[in-house]
């Protein structure tokens, strides 16, 4: 596809999209420009996936046809100062930033620019990711396809409405984390049950991915818990130990808190 790519901000986010797109189908590493003000982290990122790096971000902008915001929310602000008179209204700017509403990032580029908000996960590293998007109305229908279209290569694309995006960080953008404390947990459950390390990290993650899939082909996780779970079995004395421990509630709680989290970032951003 001939669709130059850019990402302000070289962190996590960054690299795993990189990845995600240097290992797919549609965007190759000559086409992707990324600035940071770490150049250890630009020649990392070069020497690691073969992209255009950039010590300016205003050089991103004009380098690059679509635009992605990568910076944490509280450096927002001065990256759209720095890089608004560099950018067209031809441009689409993609901003992942946890709690920056489009109306918040107008203010500083003006409602002229064409926005997309997207909330994504890790994921998109292994191409798996959950992306969820909304945009302003400056975009026109072939830009957004366009758009969507590259971020499938990474993952699986949702279109949600914005006031529903605290709740999508706290369930899918937070979400891998969670497991991935979860998947720990179970392994260091396995140690002490006498498992080798290697060998419980392993058991725990297929189980983890095959259980996941069973869900997502249309069972319930309710009836496919109980088909596990024999009268005066193994899985009836763990499950009462998570429940005695209030395990469910603590996942609940988990999500209620980052989309708390997630609004308190979005009212301080409101009061900039
Ligand atoms: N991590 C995740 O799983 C997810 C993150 N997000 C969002 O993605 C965004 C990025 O998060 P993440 O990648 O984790 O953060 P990181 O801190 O890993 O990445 C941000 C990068 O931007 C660099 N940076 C700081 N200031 C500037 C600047 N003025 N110009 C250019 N680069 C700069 C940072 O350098 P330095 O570290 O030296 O300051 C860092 O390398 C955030 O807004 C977050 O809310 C959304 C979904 C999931
Ligand atoms: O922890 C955070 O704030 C970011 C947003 C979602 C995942 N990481």
């Amino acid at each position: 596809m001939n669709v130059r790519i850019g990402f302000i901000g070289g962190g996590n986010m960054a690299e795993a999209f990189i990845s995600g797109f240097v290992n797919g189908e549609l965007i190759l590493p000559s086409k992707i420009h990324v600035s940071d003000v770490n150049k250890e982290r630009l020649e990392y990122l070069k020497n690691t996936y073969g992209i255009n790096v950039h010590e300016t971000n205003v050089s991103v902008v004009l380098n690059s046809d679509i635009v992605f915001l990568s910076v944490k929310p509280q450096v927002m602000k001065a990256v759209l100062e720095e890089i608004k008179e560099a950018l067209t209204p031809a441009q689409v700017v993609v901003s992942m930033a946890a709690g920056y509403p489009i109306k918040k990032i107008e203010e500083t580029l003006g409602d002229d620019k064409k926005i997309v908000r997207i909330m994504p996960n890790i994921l998109v590293k292994i191409r798996k990711g959950v992306i969820a998007l909304t945009h302003n109305y400056r975009l026109l229908d072939e830009e957004l396809s366009t758009v969507k279209e590259i971020l499938s290569d990474c993952g699986e694309v949702v279109e949600v409405e914005e006031k529903l995006f605290d709740a999508v960080t706290a369930i899918s953008g937070s979400g891998p984390a969670f497991i991935f404390l979860t998947i720990e947990a179970l392994a260091d459950g396995g140690v002490k049950a006498g498992l080798p390390r290697e060998a419980a990290l392993k058991l725990v993650t297929a189980t983890i991915v095959g259980s996941a899939e069973m869900v997502r082909n249309g069972e319930h996780p309710e009836v496919l818990k109980d088909k596990v779970t024999s009268p005066a079995g193994t899985t009836i004395a763990g499950l009462s130990a998570l429940e005695e421990r209030g395990t469910r509630y603590s996942f609940i709680k988990a999500v209620e808190e980052a989309f708390k989290r997630s609004k308190e970032i979005s009212e301080l951003i409101e009061k900039l």
